[in-house]
């Protein structure tokens, strides 16, 4: 989630970004550097101690900002494998002499060989530590990483550790090398060359699917007028008639009708209405669904924040911009709605007295003046097929 959308309850509570609660985590059971400040960065009106929040507004920890040091409040208790984000305390206690090894993608054939052999070798029992914070590097789910980890080396104990990426390569390798030893004396370093087992590739594919069977969002913006629904129905036909997938219709006139009935057209009301639509898109997308929506959604930032939710719920995020000028819409004029704007009738109108901010990230543009539908959604369908999100049969 963006951290505009993080909440910030008050000067004396902060959520921290997924970074921080991963370090936080880190801390709270012992695997944090001693010789390391845990950093939080908090707003610069705030001072002294703070409640740490989780994103649902439990409160994890007391922080001092002065000293970076934190007082552990309430322990998570959900959260998939929560039971295996164990302090090296209990790691030590249960698997003393054990074997570390740090597993941050899934294992290899090699991987799982070397393992095998240092066991043997050594007397010494594996402990897999799955890298569980976030991590651009990464991938497969966090999940997904764990299931593959037992499919590979099945009765060795596994303890999920919230080790985040540092971006800086020396400063990640300092942190990664104090946190596994925490947790253990002895470290073994895989060989991360060949491939994974069957199984455990088929936990990864069905994990990763290509990306034309992932969560699709198309979202169509642009003027009142444009063409959105027009074209946003000729895809949303075109699926059905396909039928090789379900499909939902998020229109802005019909949103506004049920999801956001009761709104206005303040930019506050616009960008709450483009949120609820967001938020709806991105769970269809967590489902692996598709889902076509046709607002105005005037505001870039607006527009990020849904892409941003879209994509961290696995799904792909295609903004198309009806960019059909001005001129165009208003010749149009299918409602009277610009003549009535023109009058002052409705005011705050996108396009004559409320702004609409063109996109820079948009897949495609397509101005529908003079154009039939079945040409604009042609050349839709073709820029999806470019980007490898729909397969055409
Ligand atoms: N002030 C003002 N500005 C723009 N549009 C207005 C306004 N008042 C009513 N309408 C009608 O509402 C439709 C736009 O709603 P949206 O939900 O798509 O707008 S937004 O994304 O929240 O900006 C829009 O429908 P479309 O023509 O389908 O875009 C208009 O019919
Ligand atoms: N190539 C085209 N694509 C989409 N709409 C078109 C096209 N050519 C003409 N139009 C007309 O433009 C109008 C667009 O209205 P609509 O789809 O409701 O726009 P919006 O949802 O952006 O307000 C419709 O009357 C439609 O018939």
């Amino acid at each position: 989630m963006s951290r505009e959308t993080i909440l910030f309850v008050s000067d004396a509570q902060w959520t921290p970004d997924a970074q921080e609660l991963a370090d936080l985590e880190l801390a709270l059971l012992g695997a944090w550097p001693a010789d390391r400040r845990l950093d939080v960065r908090l707003p610069e009106d705030v001072s002294g101690p703070v409640e740490l929040l989780d994103p649902e507004g439990l409160p994890l920890a007391a922080y001092d900002p002065a000293t970076g040091t934190v007082r552990a409040l309430d322990a998570p208790t959900y959260g998939a494998f929560r039971h295996l984000h164990l302090p090296p305390a209990t790691v030590r206690a249960e698997h003393p002499d054990a074997l570390g090894i740090l597993v941050d993608q899934p294992l290899t054939v090699d991987d799982v060989t070397t393992v095998v052999d240092a066991e043997d070798r050594t007397g010494r029992r594996a402990v897999l530590l799955v890298r569980s914070g976030p991590d651009p590097l990464r991938t497969v789910t966090v999940p997904a990483l764990v299931r593959a980890t037992a499919a590979a080396l099945p009765g060795r104990p596994i303890v999920a550790v919230a080790l985040a990426r540092r971006a800086d390569a020396q400063d990640d390798r300092r942190l990664t090398d104090a946190v596994v030893a925490a947790y253990t004396d002895e470290r073994l370093a895989l060989p991360r060359t060949g491939a994974p087992s069957d199984a455990v590739a088929a936990i990864v594919a069905a994990d990763q699917p290509p990306l034309d069977e992932r969560g699709l969002v198309v979202f169509f913006t642009g003027l009142s007028g444009s063409g959105k629904s027009t074209i946003a129905r000729a895809l949303y036909d075109r699926v059905v008639e396909d039928g090789r997938r379900t499909v939902t219709s998020l229109d802005g006139d019909v949103v506004r009708h049920h999801l956001s009935k009761g709104l206005g057209f303040s930019k506050e009301d616009r960008e709450t209405n483009i949120a609820r639509i967001g938020w709806v898109a991105a769970e269809i997308a967590r489902h692996r669904g598709l889902a076509i929506c046709s607002p105005i959604a005037p505001f870039d930032s607006t527009r990020k924040q849904v892409r941003a939710m879209v994509e961290d719920a696995g799904g792909s995020f295609a903004l198309i911009h009806v960019a059909t000028p001005l001129e165009e819409c208003e010749r149009r004029d299918r409602k009277g709605l610009y003549a009535k704007a023109r009058a002052g009738q409705i005011p705050e109108f996108t396009g004559i007295s409320s702004p609409y901010e063109a996109p820079s990230d948009a897949l495609v543009a397509v101005d529908t003046t003079g154009r039939t539908v079945t040409e604009v959604l042609d050349e839709v369908v073709g820029a999806l097929v470019a980007a490898g999100l729909w397969r055409d049969e």
